[in-house]
């Protein structure tokens, strides 16, 4: 009989999205460091890459042109246009990384998430970061040191807006001591795995139980 440890389950799609700059790139690597079982889902992205950033590994970094292409080609679970750049989740991974039990986490914006819900809600966890203040969230993204001063103000004039998506998520967290944040986090994804729905071996196992 199949033990409880080595269960059988599907992989879910476990999304971070919030307000530029509220901390969800870092949320995202701690979570990547502490757990071996969820990698990231990589973007596509039309943006220069900043310093520091690797492509491939954080985002694989393509021409306008090479992105129409890849829409044409039905490349993307979803894409979006986001502060004048596109960006998209590669398709074929994540379908077939699911199938065998792969946990994904994806770092995109709210109109990601509806698409991805609306596709596959129930493989879905939507998490949602605030930061603790607008005045905060300023001094993070100037704090950055990634983009000019223009940016960061169009990233400011956007973040009301799309904090008002708040109520499209699963869950709400405000990132204020970031260990706290990244604990939380790291409890719901914990929680997510154990659901019933999720753990197809579960019926074989607790047949067995009843059996033995
Ligand atoms: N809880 C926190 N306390 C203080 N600083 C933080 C906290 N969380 C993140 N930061 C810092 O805030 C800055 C922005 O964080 P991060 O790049 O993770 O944001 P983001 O939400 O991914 O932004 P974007 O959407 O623009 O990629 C970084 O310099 C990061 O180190
Ligand atoms: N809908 C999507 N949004 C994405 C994707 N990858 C990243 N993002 C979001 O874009 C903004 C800006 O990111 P930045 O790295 O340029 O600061 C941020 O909200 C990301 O979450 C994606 O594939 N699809």
């Amino acid at each position: 009989m199949e033990s409880s440890d080595t269960l059988q389950r599907r992989g879910l799609m476990f999304i971070l999205s919030s307000p530029s700059g509220a901390g969800k790139t870092t949320i995202s690597r701690m979570l990547l460091d502490a757990d071996g079982e969820i990698c990231l889902s990589v973007s596509v992205t039309t943006r220069p890459m900043r310093p520091g950033e690797i492509d491939g590994k954080d985002y694989i970094f393509v021409d306008q042109q090479a992105f129409d292409q890849m829409v044409e080609d039905d490349h993307f679970l979803e894409w979006a246009s986001v502060f004048g750049h596109c960006y998209g989740t590669p398709k074929a991974q994540v379908k077939a990384g699911l199938r065998e039990g792969q946990d994904f986490l994806f770092d995109i914006d709210w109109q990601g998430t509806q698409q991805l819900y609306q596709k596959l809600e129930t493989d879905v966890v939507r998490v949602f970061l605030l930061p603790p203040s607008i005045d905060e969230l300023r001094r993070r993204l100037t704090g950055r040191g990634t983009d000019s001063s223009d940016v960061i103000q169009a990233r400011m004039d956007r973040a009301r807006g799309e904090i008002s998506h708040w109520d499209g998520y699963d869950y709400v967290v405000v990132n204020d001591d970031i260990q706290l944040c990244f604990a939380k986090v790291r409890e719901i994804l914990h929680a997510e795995r154990m659901k019933r729905a999720r753990q197809t071996g579960l019926i074989g196992f607790v047949r067995g139980l009843m059996r033995d």
